[in-house]
Parts: C-alpha cells; structure tokens; sequence
C-alpha cells in the first residue's frame, strides 16, 4: 500500500501536572491521502486543535507527544529544526478561525503575502505581489491591487479570511490544516468562504484536515469524516453522516435543529465522559 501524505498512529499528548498526568489526546490514529479532505468533526474541548497542534509540532512543550506523525512517509517528531520549519512553511498550510489574530494589524496585506516569498524563498518582490494579484483575484476579492495597499483592518472577516486563504495558497502547500475557518463570521462569509477554499483546493488537488463541530457542513465538504470525543477518535469513515454507528456520533446528529421546528434551547447530550470510559472500557 502506498503512504498516505499524513498519517497519524496512536498519537498521545500528556499533559504532566504537579498531581501526575492528564492525558488530552488518547491514541488518535488517522490518514489523508494526497489530495483528499478529512473532516475533523467534535464539540469544544475534544482536542480537535491539539491534533492539528500536534501534526504541526506547535504543542506547548509541557506535552509529551507519543506514537507516529509521519508526512510523506517523514517522521514529524523526530524532523530537525531545518526540516521542521520547511515542513511548517512549506508542505503545510494554515487557516484559523480568527485571521485577525494571524495578521500583523501596522502591516498591509500585499507585505503580509508577499514577505515570506520574498525573505524565505527569494522571489522578487514585484513577481511576488504579481502573484499574490493573481491569487487575491482567483479567491475572488476584487480590486486586488487596491487591497494590497490596505491594512487588515479596513477588511471585513470574510475578505481577511479570503486573504488568508490566498496566503496559503501563495505557498504551495500540500495539506492544508483549517481549523474552524468560517466560525467567526457571519452566514454568508461563512459558505462563501468555504465555497472559495474547497473550489481553491480541489482545483490544485491540496488535501485538507477541516476541523469544525458542525458535523453537516464537513460532511457536505469532506471525503471522509472523523469524530472525535473526550481526545478519541471514537468513528471515521466515508459514511459516518449517512450511517452513523457511535452512540456519540447518533446523538450529534439528533441534536441538530430542524428549521421546522421552534428551539427555545439546544438539547443537552446524554453522551457523557462516563458513558464514554464504559464503552472504551467494553470495547478493550
Ligand atoms: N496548553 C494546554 N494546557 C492544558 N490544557 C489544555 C491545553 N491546551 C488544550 N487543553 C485542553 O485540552 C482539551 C482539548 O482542547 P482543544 O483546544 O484541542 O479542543 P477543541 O476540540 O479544539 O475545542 P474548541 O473547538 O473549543 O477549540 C480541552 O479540555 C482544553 O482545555
């Protein structure tokens, strides 16, 4: 069998503690393909970024990491620091949730997409805004030349948010890491934006890890999902939105809101940490 571009086996992140160790990722195991799109779907706190943390070796160094990241067939946890930051710059990309926080704000946007072609991969500086002009247009911002010169305040989220996918897609990567990308903005932005990425990475045949809690919009964007709970992944596959077979995965999925229906207030889940440790436990 050929090696998938990413692959993760039973990856753990402990935390050590005064009082001993809490460990947050719990033998997480996955693969992408050259070119294919995972959804990395689960609620708050289960430990959707530490994975994407992890893949990139950004953990806070108070975790010990164990078992195997490889990127093309490379061992992520034992790169040197020069292949580390060629990996980071290069065959990786990312997008989070709040660009604002990712930008410099006394920047503007043509130096916050050129300056890394230009200082790390020695491009001209005109060939680098020439292309950065190319890829504002194909994400669809207008007057891509007039955006150059302005600061990312004067931006809304959804058109920072275009600019940070055409930041990632200036530098060529071959996996795109997009943490809650469409979060923060509003509905429109949001499907505008994920319309743009997915036509953006299908088009140059880019994987992706999309991690998101909204379990339909990774569905009807990603090859395969992954669900994961309590630092698990506790199901993946092709068909977890049609078939679900998790206990956890069945109640995600009967908690959505229907547009039918009036909701004073979202149900509560039943699926809990104990029902969690039961099942683990059963399953051993
Ligand atoms: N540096 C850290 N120190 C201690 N605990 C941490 C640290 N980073 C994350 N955690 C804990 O690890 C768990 C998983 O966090 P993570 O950020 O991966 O969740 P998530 O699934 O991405 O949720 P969200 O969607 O809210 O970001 C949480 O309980 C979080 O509090």
């Amino acid at each position: 069998m050929t090696e998938p571009l990413l692959r993760l086996d039973d990856v753990r992140a402990t935390l050590r503690l005064r009082g001993g160790e809490q460990t947050l990722l719990d033998g997480v195991s996955l693969t992408i393909g050259e070119g294919e799109s995972l959804g990395l779907v689960g609620e708050s706190g289960s430990g959707k970024s530490l994975t994407t943390r992890a893949i990139t070796r950004m953990l806070d160094p108070a975790f010990r990491v164990t078992g195997e990241i490889a990127f093309d067939g490379a061992s992520v946890l034992s790169m040197n620091p020069a292949a580390l930051r060629r990996y980071r710059s290069r065959d990786v990309g990312m997008i989070f949730q709040d660009p604002r926080a990712h930008v410099n704000p006394v920047h503007r946007v043509g130096d916050f997409l050129t300056e890394s072609l230009v200082r790390d991969r020695g491009v001209d500086r005109r060939e680098a805004e020439r292309r950065a002009v190319v890829l504002l247009d194909e994400v669809g911002v207008r007057n891509p030349e007039q955006r150059l010169r302005q600061y990312p305040h004067e931006l809304s989220g959804g058109l920072l948010q275009r600019v940070m996918i055409a930041s990632v897609l200036l530098a060529e990567p071959r996996l795109i890491l997009a943490d809650e990308p469409t979060t923060a903005l509003d509905v429109t932005a949001q499907s505008d934006v994920m319309a743009i990425l997915e036509e953006q990475r299908r088009a140059r045949g880019l994987a992706l890890l999309f991690i998101t809690h909204d379990l339909e919009l990774a569905a009807a964007c990603c090859d395969r999902l992954a669900v994961m709970y309590a630092g698990q992944i506790v199901e993946q596959g092709e068909h977890v939105y049609e078939a679900p077979s998790h206990p956890y995965t069945i109640e995600l999925l009967g908690a959505r809101p229907s547009i039918d229906e009036r909701v004073d207030r979202l149900p509560v889940l039943r699926y809990d940490r104990a029902t969690h440790e039961l099942l683990k436990a059963e399953a051993s």
